[in-house]
């Protein structure tokens, strides 16, 4: 069968949008069919207003029409969806292949509900065969990443053919290759409490739903199990 399974997921997620909802857009390839079945429904005369995460998905709203609203005038989002590069089953998440990890994670912590929507292969059991993105700033970058080293992986600074890749905010993205990931809240803690990290692509406690389109073309949904 030939399902477009981050289509699949997205359009999915897009059916707990209501009326007057501030809506938090994702960015990366499976976001952007949210964004774009978000513009249909908003054409359609679905009433929101939305913040973007990245330039990329600002523009996409812009164009199909959905209304962006100022930071600065609300305090908070009803829900966000976004995609994610890996999740495992208590929706922790590894996010950032994009780039666009620190934006995404204010948006997302500041939102009563994560979506998160992503194809099967994201699903793992174990995080961290994909490179963690770390975003540090460009001052004295070697010793940031020397330090991010010592927690056991090997740092790559993202690149962007011969220059070094930057994000929307003018920091670098240290990809750090851990294979596997046995404590995502504990590598959470050390990546904080190194001087020149921004921020990292975990998301832990952030996600509530997670909605993963299949190859088969059904779709699973996952809700997180949180203490009362
Ligand atoms: O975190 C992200 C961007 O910073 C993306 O959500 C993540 O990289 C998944 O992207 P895609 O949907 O294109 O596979």
């Amino acid at each position: 069968m030939n399902v477009n399974v981050k289509q699949l997921a997205a359009e999915k997620a897009v059916e707990y949008v209501l009326d007057g909802m501030k809506v938090g857009l994702g960015t990366g390839s499976t976001a952007y069919w949210a964004i774009r079945k978000l513009g249909e429904r908003v054409r359609e005369g679905l009433k929101i207003t939305a913040v973007a995460t990245s330039r990329a998905s600002e523009e996409q709203a812009r164009e199909l029409g959905i209304p962006l609203v100022a930071f600065g005038d609300i305090d908070h989002l009803d829900l966000t969806i976004d995609g994610a590069d890996e999740l495992d089953k208590e929706l922790q998440l590894i996010k950032g292949g994009g780039g666009a990890l620190l934006r995404e994670k204010i948006v997302a912590s500041n939102s009563s509900r994560m979506i998160v929507v992503a194809d099967e292969s994201k699903a793992v059991g174990t995080l961290g065969k994909f490179p963690l993105p770390v975003e540090i700033v460009p001052f004295a970058w070697e010793w940031t990443v020397a330090e991010i080293a010592k927690l056991g992986c090997k740092p790559e600074l993202r690149r962007n053919g011969e220059e070094l890749y930057k994000t929307d905010n003018g920091n670098y993205i240290a990809d750090s290759h851990f294979e596997a990931i046995e404590s995502a809240p504990k590598l959470a803690l050390d990546l904080q409490s190194i001087p020149g990290v921004v921020e990292h692509g975990l998301f832990i406690g952030i996600a509530d739903i997670a909605i993963i389109g299949k190859n088969d073309g059904s779709i699973e949904t996952i809700e997180a199990k949180r203490e009362i």
